[in-house]
Formats: C-alpha cells, sequence, structure tokens
C-alpha cells in the first residue's frame, strides 16, 4: 500500500529532518510510527498526504508514485486518506453531525447519502445519540472520536493518526485504539504516529521507530 524508496526531506539549509527512508506497508497493515519528538514521525505523514514532497527518493501509494500526481489529481488522492490529529481540529460552531459531514458536503456528495455515511460512521464510533450535539458537549476521548468519524467518512483505504491519543488518559487512550484496530480489522490500512510505547507495546502490531529522522527498527509484534 506505502512503499518508501531511499526517501529523504531537507526543509531548507544542511538539514534533513527525514534520510535514507526504506521501507513498505503491505495492504490491510496496521503499524505504529514511535520516535522522541522532532524524529520526524509527523513529516513523514505528511509526505503520504503530499502536504510535503521528498526531497529525494519516491514515495508510492497504492502503486503511484505520488509526487508525480498532477496538482489537480491531489484532492481526488487525499480523499483514499483518512487524517485523524491530536487536536481533532473539529469546528465548534458545528454540530457533531455537520462535523462528520463536512468531507462529503466539499465533494458534493447528494445529501441523502451523505446522510447515510454520516450516520454509519457515527455509529461505528459509538456516538451516534450525540449526533446533534455540538462539540464543547462532548468530553476529550469524544471529541476524538467524532474526529475518527469524520476521517472514516469517506471509506478510506488508508487512515493516518498524528498522537490520536495525545490529552488523553490511559483508558480513553485504549479506547481509542481499538476503535483503529477495528478499521484495521476490516481491511484498512492504519498508520498511527505516537510516542505512547506502554500503549503500543499493549496492543502488539508492527512498530517503525526513527530516531533523528532515520529509520531505527522495524519489529514486527512478537
Ligand atoms: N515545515 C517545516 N519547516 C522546517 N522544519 C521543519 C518543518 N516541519 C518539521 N521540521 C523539522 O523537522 C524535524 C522533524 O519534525 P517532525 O514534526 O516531523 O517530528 P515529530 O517526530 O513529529 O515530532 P513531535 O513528536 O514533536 O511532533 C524537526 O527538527 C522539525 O523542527
Amino acid at each position: 500500500m506505502i512503499a518508501f524508496e531511499h526517501v529523504g526531506k531537507r526543509y531548507g539549509g544542511r538539514y534533513d529532518a527525514l534520510a535514507h527512508l526504506d521501507f513498505r506497508v503491505r495492504r490491510g497493515e496496521m503499524v505504529f510510527l514511535t520516535g522522541h519528538s522532532g524524529a520526524g514521525k509527523s513529516s513523514l505523514l505528511r509526505l503520504i498526504m503530499r502536504l510535503e514532497r521528498p526531497s529525494r527518493g519516491r514515495i508510492l501509494v497504492a502503486g503511484h508514485d505520488i509526487d508525480r500526481l498532477h496538482h489537480s489529481q491531489v484532492p481526488f488522492y487525499r480523499r483514499q486518506i483518512g487524517v485523524v490529529f491530536q487536536d481533532h481540529q473539529l469546528l465548534f460552531d458545528r454540530s457533531i453531525y455537520h462535523n462528520v459531514a463536512l468531507p462529503l458536503e466539499i465533494q458534493g456528495v447528494e445529501p441523502r447519502e451523505a446522510a447515510r455515511r454520516v450516520r454509519a460512521a457515527l455509529d461505528k464510533v459509538g456516538l451516534l445519540h450525540r449526533e446533534k450535539a455540538l462539540p464543547i458537549e462532548l468530553s476529550g476521548g469524544e471529541q476524538q472520536r467524532v474526529g475518527i468519524a469524520r476521517a472514516v467518512v469517506n471509506k478510506p483505504a488508508l487512515l493516518l493518526a498524528d498522537e490520536p491519543t495525545g490529552n488523553l488518559d490511559p483508558q480513553l487512550s485504549a479506547d481509542i485504539m481499538r476503535l483503529f484496530e477495528d478499521f484495521h480489522r476490516i481491511g484498512t490500512t492504519v498508520m498511527i504516529a505516537s510516542h505512547d510505547l506502554a500503549l503500543i507495546a499493549r496492543l502488539r502490531h508492527r512498530m517503525l521507530r526513527l530516531h533523528e529522522g532515520r529509520l531505527v527498527a522495524d519489529e514486527e509484534a512478537a
């Protein structure tokens, strides 16, 4: 699903934020990305989203070199990817329903079809009964689940998350990770950047570890 071939990223100057990255993630796999602050986790995810472009090497997603996408193709490419952020980036003046519906509205999906998909996504994260609420009325864990519903409302083949449990206590973090495992189980490729090593160890999935922009470990769960 994802192949990095000798990928490097330099943000100007002489400093490589990422260097010599070579790895593959198979379709349907679930992978954690770890490393110290500044190791390059967010940069790597931004390269996959094509928010950044590599300074060196090639990134293939579903067999396509994403650097070669014409800029008019980029929105379509990004639609195949669901993204979850630590701060979930919800719109606080819109209901839960409308937050999740937003990507579909932007694409012009017909309202009845959009409603069906929004409710299916909210149901998956256990928040169908809160669709009329505003984000402010929800707990931090529930807000993050809304962020996940919005990320999966398009049924993306690939789900990326950048520190999705960063602000949550251990119990809520484990709940959120279980949700990602549910999507992995139905065939979605999942990649999660996290520095919560205790939680990652318990979940037993493959782990890629970055150190100063280099891949220093690639461990399958025992
Ligand atoms: N847009 C940018 N311009 C210049 N330097 C950048 C940019 N984005 C990231 N960097 C640098 O690249 C390196 C990797 O940063 P990145 O945010 O990818 O790390 P990270 O592992 O996600 O860290 P954290 O866990 O703190 O979010 C850092 O040294 C950072 O300062």
